[in-house]
């Protein structure tokens, strides 16, 4: 059984509105275990409250009622020292100084009660490719440059959490590629994880679970695999060209439920013509059953009388996944 590193416990959180505009309830009472050497992330919606978690477990919000534990201390008791446990990165980009980065990386340090280790310091410049900038000051620095100053500043103290909210928000892809290898290092480190990204295939390749969070509450959490498999089938598809839709699937649609085949519109298609994806699913992992979907593509064609000129295999991604999560389209 793996140790638990933070754990909110019936934590919620309440805004009280202005101008007697009454309560909101941002989070609902939660209750949550986060193992130590664990990526956890946390997706949803724009207000769905996932800053609202990261703010209470950061220490820069505290709970309207229940407590968050980090590493066994309390963070409205001990708020100093849990803060010293974590790195934070938050949403809103913060770098308006006038110091250049290995200065603001030395205050930082200092200020989290630690003292500066130049080397240290001079690793996370060339980690997060920072180094070419160093002598620029803060405000000096792009938005994507802020960004990653704002993990170096996280990171200075050592922490053994990193929390990250959207770190990659405003990053080109190549450097949110290099962001992604250096954060993946400490993970395999042993640093304990939790991060929100509105990229969902970053928390698809990166978190072990991951967490869907919709009106103030958790609504689904699993192990990303399993996550991942709610997506529906894998699938082999082709895309077929008809020259009269409408006659076509009156023809064939007898055949096609039959056979358990899906037939999607591509954009463009009239009643006249147009392209259509033909897909059949197959068990994930099952040679047998793939082969087997395979043959019935090929059936089809026959049967349909369609040429099959490209043939290619469909996986769900997290995206489905999310999207059908919050349609309600699937309940967990
Ligand atoms: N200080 C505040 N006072 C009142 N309501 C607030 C306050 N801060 C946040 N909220 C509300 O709480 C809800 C959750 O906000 P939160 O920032 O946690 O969402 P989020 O999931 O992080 O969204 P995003 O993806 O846009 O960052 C939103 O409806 C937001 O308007």
């Amino acid at each position: 059984m793996n140790s638990i590193s933070i754990e909110f416990i019936n934590a919620s959180k309440v805004y009280k509105l202005p101008h007697g505009g009454g309560n909101f309830e941002a989070l609902k009472p939660l209750n949550l275990s986060i193992y130590k050497g664990e990526c956890f992330g946390l997706l949803g919606h724009n207000g769905a409250g996932k800053t609202t978690i990261l703010s209470l477990l950061a220490g820069i919000n505290s709970p309207t009622t229940g407590d968050v534990i980090v590493e066994g201390l309390s963070v409205t008791k001990n708020t100093s020292d849990t803060k010293r446990m974590l790195g934070v990165v938050q949403q809103e980009l913060i770098a308006d100084t006038f110091f250049n980065l290995p200065t603001m990386l030395s205050i930082q340090s200092k200020l989290s009660g630690f003292k500066p280790d130049k080397e240290w310091i001079s690793f996370l410049l060339e980690k997060l490719l920072l180094k070419d900038h160093a002598n620029k000051t803060t405000r000096e620095l792009s938005g994507g440059m802020k960004r990653r100053m704002m993990i170096a500043r996280a990171l200075v103290h050592k922490p053994r959490i990193l929390v990250l909210d959207e770190p990659t928000a405003g990053v080109d892809i190549q450097l949110r590629k290099t962001m992604w290898e250096f954060i993946a290092d400490l993970h395999k480190e042993g640093m304990t994880i939790i991060l929100t990204t509105h990229y969902l295939q970053e928390a698809e390749d990166f978190c072990n679970r991951i967490a869907i969070v919709k009106n103030g509450e958790i609504v689904t959490l699993k192990e990303n695999r399993d996550l991942l498999a709610l997506g529906g089938n894998h699938k082999i598809s082709c895309i077929i060209e008809v020259s009269n839709v409408y006659y076509w699937m009156q023809k064939n649609s007898d055949y096609l439920s039959k056979n358990s085949i899906i037939v999607e519109p591509i954009k463009n298609v009239s009643h006249s013509t147009g392209n259509l994806k033909i897909s059949k699913s197959y068990i994930h992992g099952s040679m047998s059953s793939f082969l087997e979907s395979v043959d019935m593509i090929h059936k089809a064609s026959q049967q349909m009388e369609f040429r099959v000129s490209d043939i290619f295999t469909e996986s769900p991604g997290l995206e489905d996944v999310f999207v059908k999560i919050n349609n309600g389209d699937i309940r967990v």
